[in-house]
């Protein structure tokens, strides 16, 4: 089966808000590690497969000040089975300003089921009854 691989890649921009804060005017890192994580993730849309984070290595190398755009860079390195392998990096003061945060990541695929058996039955039932999502969903099941 033939696969998107090397060369899938998105770009992304996250403000850091005074919400954001972890030291005193600084980003929470936990936070800086969630957008990374978020833009990886996006990464598995354009391969066209349901996965969820199975490992996120993230590196800190300089503080990130609240009010900061950060400017996110993400692709896919590789994809072995079920394993997507993708990279990160988030630069300050312009796409092209030094690294400040970057992770490394593995997503594994799952199937809609992963959702449906462990997801809190509620949003579970919301999610089935909005039929964007279901087409979504079934998209992806049938032409993965
Ligand atoms: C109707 C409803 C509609 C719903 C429509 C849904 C829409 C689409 C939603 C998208 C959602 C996005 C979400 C955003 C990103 C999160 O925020 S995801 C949330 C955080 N992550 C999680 O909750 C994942 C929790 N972990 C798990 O559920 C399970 O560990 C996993 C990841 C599914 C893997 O379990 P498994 O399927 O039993 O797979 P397993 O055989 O253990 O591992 C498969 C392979 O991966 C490797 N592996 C697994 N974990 C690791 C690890 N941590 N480190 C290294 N290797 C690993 C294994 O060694 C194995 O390798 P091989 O032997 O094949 O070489």
């Amino acid at each position: 089966m033939a696969r998107a691989g090397e060369g899938v890649s998105v770009t992304a921009e996250f403000t850091v808000q005074p919400a954001h804060q972890g030291a005193p005017g600084l980003a929470h890192g936990g936070v800086l590690a969630t957008a990374l994580d978020e833009t990886l993730g996006s990464l598995n849309w354009l391969l066209r497969t349901i996965a969820v984070t199975g490992r996120l290595e993230t590196d800190f190398v300089r503080p990130v000040p609240v009010d900061t755009v950060l400017h996110l860079d993400a692709r896919i390195t590789a994809v072995h089975g079920r394993k997507i392998y993708s990279t990160a990096t988030g630069r300050i003061g312009g796409p092209e300003g030094p690294v400040a945060v970057r992770a490394d990541a593995l997503f594994i695929e799952v199937k809609v089921d992963h959702f449906i058996d462990n997801g809190r039955p509620a949003e579970i039932r919301a999610a089935m009854s909005d039929p964007d999502q279901v087409r979504r969903a079934r998209a992806f099941e049938v032409n993965p």
